[in-house]
């Protein structure tokens, strides 16, 4: 479970005070995630989380990752603004922590997506692509292509306590995608976690884009990368049905586009979100101790993807 930073009572109804949104009625921790603390927040006046930033959340990003959200829903996509306290300030300090009260979007996120929904989520990605072509704030990506050798460096020692051989496999991969990587296709604000949980939705359709603090200014096709490795396979890395992966394409091909460049470049880009994830979940699986509170993601989950990846090169045409 995802609560590193526990609130007292005292201290939430004093943060509460600060807005205009009634009296705290309960408060909640929520399981879910691995990143941050988050609660749900129930007042007189209605329903709100509250995210305590943790361990990868830089509290000097916060503005980028608002700004970007703020488009977004000027634009009408789905997204949570975090909400301003009644002096307009919007990032608070809770418990020691950086802290923000956001709003709540209603929807579940889906753990087997079917095609239909996988449509829908393409083309959810591809409105917000749109929404975001002239938004000018840039923060590079710190878990991008050019984070990974000092990610691998410092997951090493630790990789084959994880599997047997699995620091050599990695090291391989992680050269092939850096020599192979796109440099020139174009760029822009992504999401760069646009993963099942970070969607919610009501049957079909989309209602709520959520877990903005990875995003970036990155390769706009690794966003969709990204999100194929993440909604084409199971919880263990298992590949669904081929028509979700396909229907998230068309979702997103028929919002925003694809160029042929963008789509010859898929395989690689999508290697390279395998060895992101599978990094940043060794680090994790490597640093918290099993019988913490937090569920540790399984990095192998990722290794299956890379070698689905890697051994199905026309996955893409
Ligand atoms: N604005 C929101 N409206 C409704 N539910 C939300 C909202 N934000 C977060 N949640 C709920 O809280 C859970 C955890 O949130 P979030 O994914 O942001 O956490 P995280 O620790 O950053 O997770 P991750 O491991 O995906 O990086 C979500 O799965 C969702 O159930
Ligand atoms: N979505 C990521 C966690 C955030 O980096 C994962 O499943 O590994």
């Amino acid at each position: 479970m995802a609560v590193y930073t526990q609130v007292s009572a005292e201290a939430l109804g004093a943060f509460l005070a600060r807005y205009d949104v009634g009296a705290l009625v309960s408060a909640k921790g929520i399981a879910e995630g691995v990143e941050n603390s988050n609660y749900l927040v129930d007042t007189t006046r209605g329903r709100f989380i509250l995210t305590l930033y943790e361990k990868r959340v830089d509290a000097g990003d916060l503005p980028f990752f608002f700004a970007m959200i703020d488009r977004l829903a000027d634009a009408g996509n789905p997204v949570p603004r975090a909400l301003p306290d009644r002096t307009g300030m919007v990032i608070q300090t809770l418990e020691g922590r950086p802290a923000c009260l956001i709003e709540f979007l209603s929807g579940v996120s889906l753990s087997q997506p079917t095609p239909t929904q996988a449509r829908a989520g393409g083309a959810a990605m591809a409105r917000m692509h749109a929404a975001l072509t002239d938004f000018a704030p840039v923060r590079p990506n710190s878990m991008g292509v050019g984070a990974w050798p000092q990610l691998f460096e410092q997951c090493a020692p630790g990789l084959d306590s994880i599997q047997a051989g699995l620091r050599e496999r990695v090291d391989g991969a992680l050269d092939r995608t850096l020599a192979a990587w796109p440099h020139q296709l174009p760029t822009g604000a992504i999401h760069a976690d646009l993963f099942p949980d970070n969607v919610l939705m009501l049957g079909d359709e989309v209602t709520g884009l959520i877990d903005f603090y990875f995003a970036c200014t990155d390769v706009r096709a690794y966003d969709l990368a990204v999100m194929h490795s993440a909604w084409s396979f199971d919880g263990r890395g298992v590949p669904l049905d081929p028509a979700v992966g396909r229907a998230l394409l068309e979702g997103y091909e028929a919002g925003f586009g694809l160029s042929p460049e963008e789509r010859a470049a898929l395989p690689v880009l999508a290697q390279g979100a395998c060895i992101r994830f599978l990094l940043t979940r060794a680090w994790d699986w490597i640093n918290t101790p099993a019988d913490a509170l937090v569920t540790r993601k399984d990095p192998l989950a990722y290794l299956r993807r890379l070698d689905w990846y890697e051994n199905n090169r026309n996955a893409f045409r």
